[in-house]
């Protein structure tokens, strides 16, 4: 940047920068943090740039796609949208604007998303999955699921690493609360009342989470929710390969490797580091991954490892709050660019041309 014009963004970080730079303090805090000593959250990133690629020369890519299918729809590219909430919090038209600068990419819309889920489905050219939190109030939960299917969702996504929300201190020490214009208008207002009440020192959506969030949920409970509904269900922020085998048994339509983008156990390792473990218990079972994916390379990174498709949380956001629909295109473009270009580069013109060959340990 620089020369006193705006330079248009051209890295993710531009967009980090822009978005640090116009959002309230307490908004941009509640975005970039995360739980703990932030540990989990900068390995994402770390673990990300520890890897090497493996070029492969002289194998025709004059044609190069990156063109997939995920739970049996086609997709233009495999760098989707991680659920965040509350995109109103940082542009007015929220999710809806998501949806549109989606444009035909996964888009996994947040439980806690605050505009409806019908003008969102309305906006979307491409795959729409509803993100859950197991709720204490089944009725709201399952009215959600219904919501969701009435809405023409394509699968439920169910996030599993978050009995409670976490301690995130940037959050309590601000006093983080969800203001009065933003709301989570598809889950009933009764449920969601205290996310909306100050407390110095203490995060409102923590107290929250333990006021409203099922502490008891098994394995076990998934069979309730898969008799409820005949959508696809895919367990967001799984770790381990016990946990992946257990996700087979229980009959489970794909998995995310996740830590919350940092934002729940500190000290969890990053997803890249964990996602060699998971996929090889998945035998065969569809593997996507979220956290400090931030380019191109990453994505090739991940998908080289096994992954499906990768998500991307706050570069989404980033791109929302500098320029709304057309924000949340361009960060997509941006990394669907790179990825085509490191899939050149290495000699891998598709993605099935991808495995593990294309990456080594540690630079
Ligand atoms: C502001 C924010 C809100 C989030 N809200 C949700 C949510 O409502 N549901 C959920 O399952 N995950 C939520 N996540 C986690 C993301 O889905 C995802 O796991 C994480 O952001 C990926 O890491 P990245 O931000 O490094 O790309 C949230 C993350 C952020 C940053
Ligand atoms: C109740 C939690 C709010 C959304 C979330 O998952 C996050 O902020 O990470």
């Amino acid at each position: 940047m620089g020369g006193g014009k705006k330079a248009k963004p051209d890295r993710l970080a531009d967009f980090a920068a822009a978005a640090a730079a116009t959002l309230p303090g307490e908004v941009w805090d509640y975005l970039d943090g995360g739980a703990g000593a932030e540990w989990t959250l900068r390995e994402n990133t770390a673990a990300f740039a520890r890897r090497t690629l493996r070029p492969r020369v002289l194998t025709d890519v004059s044609r190069v796609s990156p063109a997939t299918t995920l739970l049996g729809a086609a997709l233009p590219h495999p760098v989707g949208i991680a659920p965040t909430a509350y995109h109103r919090l940082v542009h007015p038209d929220g999710e809806v604007a998501t949806a549109t600068g989606a444009a035909g990419a996964l888009h996994v819309v947040s439980m806690f998303a605050s505009t409806p889920l019908a003008d969102i489905a309305a906006a979307a050219s491409g795959p729409l999955w509803m993100q859950l939190y197991w709720l204490r109030d089944r009725a709201v939960l399952l009215d959600l699921v219904r919501r969701a299917e009435a809405a023409g969702f394509d699968a439920l996504v169910l996030t599993v690493d978050t009995p409670t929300v976490a301690r995130r201190p940037r959050d309590a020490r601000n006093g983080f609360t969800v203001p009065p214009g933003v709301a989570a208008v598809n889950v009933a207002a009764s449920v969601m009342a205290s996310s909306h009440v100050a407390q110095d020192g203490s995060s409102a959506i923590e107290r929250h989470s333990r006021e409203q969030f099922d502490q008891t949920t098994t394995w076990a409970d998934l069979a309730w929710l898969r008799e409820r509904s005949p959508l696809p269900l895919v367990l967001k922020g799984i770790l381990t390969a016990e946990d992946t085998r257990l996700a087979r048994a229980h009959g489970v339509d794909a998995v995310i490797v996740s830590n919350h983008g940092g934002r729940q156990l500190d000290g969890a390792p990053a997803t890249v580091d964990a996602l060699t473990e998971v996929v090889d218990a998945a035998a065969g079972l569809p593997v996507l991954l979220d956290g400090g994916v931030r380019s191109g390379r990453d994505a090739l990174v991940a998908l080289a490892l096994g992954a499906r498709a990768v998500l991307l949380g706050r570069p989404v956001v980033w791109g929302l709050a500098h320029a709304g629909a057309d924000g949340v295109r361009a960060v997509l473009n941006l990394v669907v660019d790179e990825l085509t270009e490191a899939m050149t580069l290495t000699g891998r013109p598709t993605l099935a041309d991808l495995d593990r060959s294309a990456v080594s340990g540690t630079r």
